[in-house]
């Protein structure tokens, strides 16, 4: 379960951080450098139970990432209103994590005879300077080119889609602060794959959705007595069960514990499923590196609150994705469904800015 994991990293800053000062001048406790692991077997995503995350925001915002959009319009207009207070007039916050993930600007000035080479892997002219070179540019999607890879070469050790921009930072409205996100795609054992594609068909029955892995599971119950690990490679393979489990990885430069934490882990833990389901892998583990991992002052009387409450035992969140998403742009977040999310109520924590 997700509350343990996170409260470790919670109880561990708050009892031991660094009284620290801070650009917004709150004041924090800060402990640098701290690691937890999320369970994403079965669809399963790390939603706390101690207090109510607002999982359609994290889904909102997840597909504003996805659209690769620097405005907040689109936010806004869903009712979400996390980010109104770092962006302009006109609703900007600068090149920030969508822009870098699907359109990393790439401008460079070259010699003229190399254009026809770089013209083929996708570079065009956009003009030419005084001395009489050439100015091209291409843009980068490296979402795109992340799902390529799990698709294509699933065992390259590069797959990873980054935020931190260094030329551009300067323009940003906020720094990224989850900047770096690596997956690491793996043949499964026998065993491990028959347990991830097991745990995903009992999800699937449990919610009525009909797939490939809900009909595993009914032939794993009916032929094998329920005995999962006797199932074979032949078997699943029938089943069209994935050979590849994914596992996950985010750094996070600067974490705030009782607001940003909770949203960045599920997001992530999504954003994981997703690119698992449209690559034909099974999602295994989420890992989150936080840097300056800190609680506010503010925060404080809200963090007794929520750690004086009992974890909910049964609270066993998934994500059910329509079984027809296999590309980036197919993620809608009202299509997105979170179901078994069991929690405690809401508390109000103030957003330092
Ligand atoms: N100080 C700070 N903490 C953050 O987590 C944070 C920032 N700044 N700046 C940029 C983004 C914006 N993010 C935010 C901003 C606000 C909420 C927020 O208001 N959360 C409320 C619930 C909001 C809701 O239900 O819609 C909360 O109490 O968690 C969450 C994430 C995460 N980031
Ligand atoms: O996704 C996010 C975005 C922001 N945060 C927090 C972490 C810090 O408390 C502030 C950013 O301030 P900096 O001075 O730029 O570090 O926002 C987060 O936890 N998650």
């Amino acid at each position: 379960m997700a509350d343990y994991a996170y409260n470790e990293i919670a109880k561990a800053t708050f009892n031991c951080g660094f009284k620290s000062d801070d650009r917004t001048n709150t004041g924090t406790v800060s402990l640098p450098f701290q690691m937890s692991k999320y369970d994403l077997s079965g669809l399963r995503v790390p939603l706390l139970s101690m207090k109510k995350v607002n999982e359609r925001a994290v889904r909102v915002e997840l597909e504003w990432y996805l659209r690769g959009e620097s405005n907040i319009k689109f936010l806004q207009d869903n009712g979400v209103h996390i980010w109104d207070a770092w962006a302009d007039e006109n609703l900007e916050l600068g090149p920030v994590y969508g822009c870098q993930w699907r359109k990393w600007e790439d401008t460079r000035a070259v010699a003229a005879e190399e254009v026809p080479e770089l013209e083929k892997i996708g570079y065009q002219v956009v003009g030419v300077l005084g001395d009489e070179r050439v100015v091209v540019q291409r843009f980068v999607d490296q979402l795109q080119d992340m799902v390529n890879t799990l698709r294509n070469t699933p065992d390259a050790r590069r797959i990873i889609l980054t935020a931190w921009n260094v030329g551009k930072l300067r323009d940003m409205k906020l720094p990224p602060c989850h900047m770096t996100f690596q997956v690491c795609s793996k043949v499964l054992p026998e065993e491990d794959r028959s347990i991830h594609g097991y745990n995903i068909g009992l999800t699937h029955l449990k919610y009525g959705y009909e797939s490939n892995y809900a009909e595993f599971v009914e032939y794993v119950n009916s032929h094998l007595q329920g005995r999962y690990e006797f199932a074979t490679h032949e078997a699943m393979d029938e089943f069209k069960i994935p050979r590849r489990g994914l596992f996950s990885g985010l750094y996070q430069r600067s974490v705030d514990v009782m607001v940003g934490m909770p949203f960045n882990i599920s997001g992530y833990a999504i954003l994981t499923h997703f690119i698992a389901q449209i690559t034909d892998h099974m999602a295994v583990e989420f890992t989150h590196f936080g840097g300056d991992v800190h609680i506010y002052s503010d925060h404080f009387e809200g963090y007794e609150t929520q750690m004086a409450r009992e974890p909910i035992g049964d609270n066993d969140p998934v994500v059910l994705f329509p079984d027809h998403y296999w590309e980036i742009d197919d993620f809608a977040f009202e299509e997105v469904v979170i179901e078994g999310y069991k929690h405690h109520p809401f508390i109000k924590f103030p957003v330092a800015v």
